[in-house]
């Protein structure tokens, strides 16, 4: 026998939009091009209450003119940051739709860098850079504004300089310490700025970017984790705008290979660079 539940029925939370938006704009006023490639996704929230449950579409913005509103934009506001240009669409979004009561644009934009010829970067060829830049901008009604920036993808890597020693030993423990090991790692990292006025986005990605690397290099790293809460610590530090920082850091793992067992040497030179279980080390660096 199945049983019924009785009572109304209601809509609950629903956005809508449109994903994978992929814009590409070429700046070409002077000789020296320069490029953006972005995948652009819009969601929209609001009343669209009589879509769901009448059939009224009368009041919907189509996905399809958000399409063309991401290309159409791109022409006067594409111009400087993604960030920028997310709250352009922002502003018009909130606009376009008259029941539309609140707007996310998440862009990731990949990275080309220019192609260098004898020493000289190229003025219109270029190579795709592993590594992207994201951001994340919210908007509502009332005017509020909030801003995310990111990194994905970006893979480093030390030869030394790492260690992992003195941990919980138990009963199934069986890794040795080491004070010597390679770290190796593939960053992604959020940020939330306290502000979106007045704040240069690219100068604060690319300084971001920078301190996460210089900080990477710059001290014997005991743990994954020791390395997060530094490397956030110090872009904090140096940047005020920046409210607090998330870091994602795979532990990939390089194993050095059993060579002895063929009576060859293995001083650290020869690794298994490992694609098995990999260890997951996450967490925010905050202002207290
Ligand atoms: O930096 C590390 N953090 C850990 O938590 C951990 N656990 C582990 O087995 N190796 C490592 N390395």
């Amino acid at each position: 026998m199945t049983e019924t539940k009785k009572g109304r029925i209601v809509l609950g939370q629903n956005n809508y939009g449109k994903s994978e938006v992929r814009v590409f704009r070429v700046k070409r006023d002077t000789e020296r091009h320069e490029v953006w490639d972005l995948d652009v996704r819009v969601s929209l929230e609001g009343d669209f209450e009589a879509a769901h449950t009448e059939g009224d579409n009368s009041k919907l913005l189509a996905t399809d003119t958000m399409r063309n509103t991401c290309y159409a934009l791109a022409k006067d506001k594409l111009t400087g940051s993604i960030e920028e240009y997310a709250l352009a669409l922002i502003d018009h979004f909130l606009e376009a739709g008259p029941t539309v009561t609140g707007c996310r644009v998440e862009i990731t934009q990949y990275l080309w860098e220019r192609i260098e010829v004898d020493g000289e970067p190229h003025e219109h060829s270029f190579i795709r850079q592993r590594g992207e830049r994201k951001a994340t901008v919210r908007g509502d009604e009332s005017g509020a504004r909030s801003v995310e920036a990111g990194i994905d993808d970006v893979y480093v890597l030390k030869t030394t300089n790492s260690g992992w020693e003195n941990f919980l030993r138990e009963r199934f423990t069986t890794l040795p310490d080491t004070n010597d090991r390679i770290l190796a790692t593939i960053v992604t990292a959020k940020w939330e700025y306290n502000t979106h006025e007045g704040i240069d986005f690219d100068r604060l990605w690319n300084g971001v970017m920078e301190q996460t690397l210089k900080t990477f290099t710059d001290h014997y790293s005991p743990s994954v984790q020791n390395t997060l809460y530094r490397i956030g610590k110090a872009v904090l530090e140096r940047f005020p705008e920046i409210e607090r920082i998330w870091y994602s850091f795979p532990n990939v793992h390089h194993i050095i290979y059993d060579l002895e067992r063929f009576g060859i040497e293995n001083d650290k030179e020869i690794f298994h660079a490992t694609q098995d279980p990999y260890g997951q080390i996450e967490g925010w660096v905050e202002r207290a």
